[in-house]
């Protein structure tokens, strides 16, 4: 892999609890490079907003960062004061979230806004900025960009929305873009059409992308390389052939076996049946010790009471699970382990 944009080693957060400070993201190691977009998957509350706002440094009250080393082209995040990460933020790094409202100013014009970010950041006149305000809004498709730049945040639709955040967050185009689930609310057209500007805008501009999602339908559309939280903690992490081929770790593999599956039978195409992975993802406070999936998994023994290390059944593919079924990627690669 070239020099990573984003290198993100041994992070660990906790939040605050009436119990004392409790850990959600543990020991979470990822690298992004140019042009490339890793997505953080995993069901609801295993800690993939929480990483990606600790990359912004913008963690909300109430969450902190307790170890780990967050670098951006080789620069240590960690040792850049508010002001320099301000500067950082939005030239070198944007975020775009679920809710567009969240980033909007509801007050300002959608115009006001862009071109404020690309002056600020990048010191043009106000004309060079309008300029190319409308050049984005054309290129992540909005109509009428003219009279849009002159429209508040409400006069917009949910999807049109979602396009000005991403124009706003590509302004100054960024080293990396953290999205966070931002297509979840969205119809499905409209959903396809920026997952397709997405991918345009990356490979133009050279942006590396942390993409966020439980969708593993948008996961087989954008994503390079895949890493798969559970309770956290990173369990799986491979590039995106070898997930929907070869996942690993039993809880990917029931990840995988819940996407609805067409197969042909006489009297035509059926779905076939889903299985759910049996049980419940526990609360952060009651995390086990050892692998936290362990009570769910079918292949537990006495081993998986000790915590697994990732470790590498193939180039590339880190799984940490004492019993991975390997039989898929022996088959790629010789054994590691
Ligand atoms: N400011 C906070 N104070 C206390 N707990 C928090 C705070 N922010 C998040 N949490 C808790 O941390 C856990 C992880 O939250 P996070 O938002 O990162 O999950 P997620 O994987 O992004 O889930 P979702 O897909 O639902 O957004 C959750 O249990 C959440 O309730």
């Amino acid at each position: 892999m070239q020099q990573p944009v984003l290198s993100v080693e041994q992070l660990n957060v906790s939040v605050q609890t009436a119990n004392g400070w409790c850990p959600i993201v543990r020991d979470l190691s990822i690298e992004v490079a140019a042009g490339e977009t890793l997505c953080l998957v995993g069901e609801s509350g295993c800690g993939k907003s929480l990483t990606a706002l600790a990359i912004m440094r913008l963690l909300p009250r109430g969450a902190r960062i307790d170890s780990g080393r967050i670098s951006l082209g080789g620069v240590d995040l960690a040792a850049l004061d508010e002001p320099a990460l301000r500067h950082v933020r939005g030239r070198d790094l944007a975020m775009i979230f679920q809710e567009p409202m969240t980033s909007l100013n509801p007050v300002m014009t959608i115009g006001d806004q862009i071109t404020e970010g690309v002056q600020r950041h990048e010191g043009v006149s106000s004309a060079a900025a309008r300029a190319r305000a409308l050049e984005l809004f054309n290129k992540v498709r909005i109509p009428d960009p003219q009279r849009r730049l002159a429209a508040y945040p409400h006069q917009l639709s949910g999807g049109m929305r979602q396009r000005v955040m991403i124009a706003m967050a590509l302004a100054c185009r960024p080293r990396l873009l953290l999205a966070d689930e931002p297509t979840t609310a969205l119809d499905v057209t409209i959903q396809a059409q920026i997952l397709e500007m997405m991918a345009e805008l990356r490979a133009e501009i050279g942006t590396a992308i942390v993409f966020i999602t439980h969708d593993l339908g948008v996961v087989a559309e954008i994503a390079d390389r895949v890493a798969v939280l559970y309770a956290g903690k990173i369990v799986e992490q491979t590039d995106v052939v070898s997930l929907f081929d070869n996942a690993c770790h039993p809880y990917t593999r029931g990840l995988m076996r819940s996407i609805p599956r067409l197969s042909r039978q006489a009297g035509g195409a059926v779905v076939d049946r889903l299985t759910e992975i049996k049980g419940t993802v526990p609360a952060p406070i009651a995390v086990p010790a050892g692998c936290a999936f362990s009570p769910r998994c079918a292949l537990a023994t006495e081993q998986c009471a000790a915590e697994p290390f990732a470790e590498p059944l193939a180039p590339s593919h880190l799984v940490a699970c004492w019993h991975p079924e390997i039989a898929a990627v022996a088959a790629n690669a010789g054994p590691a382990r």
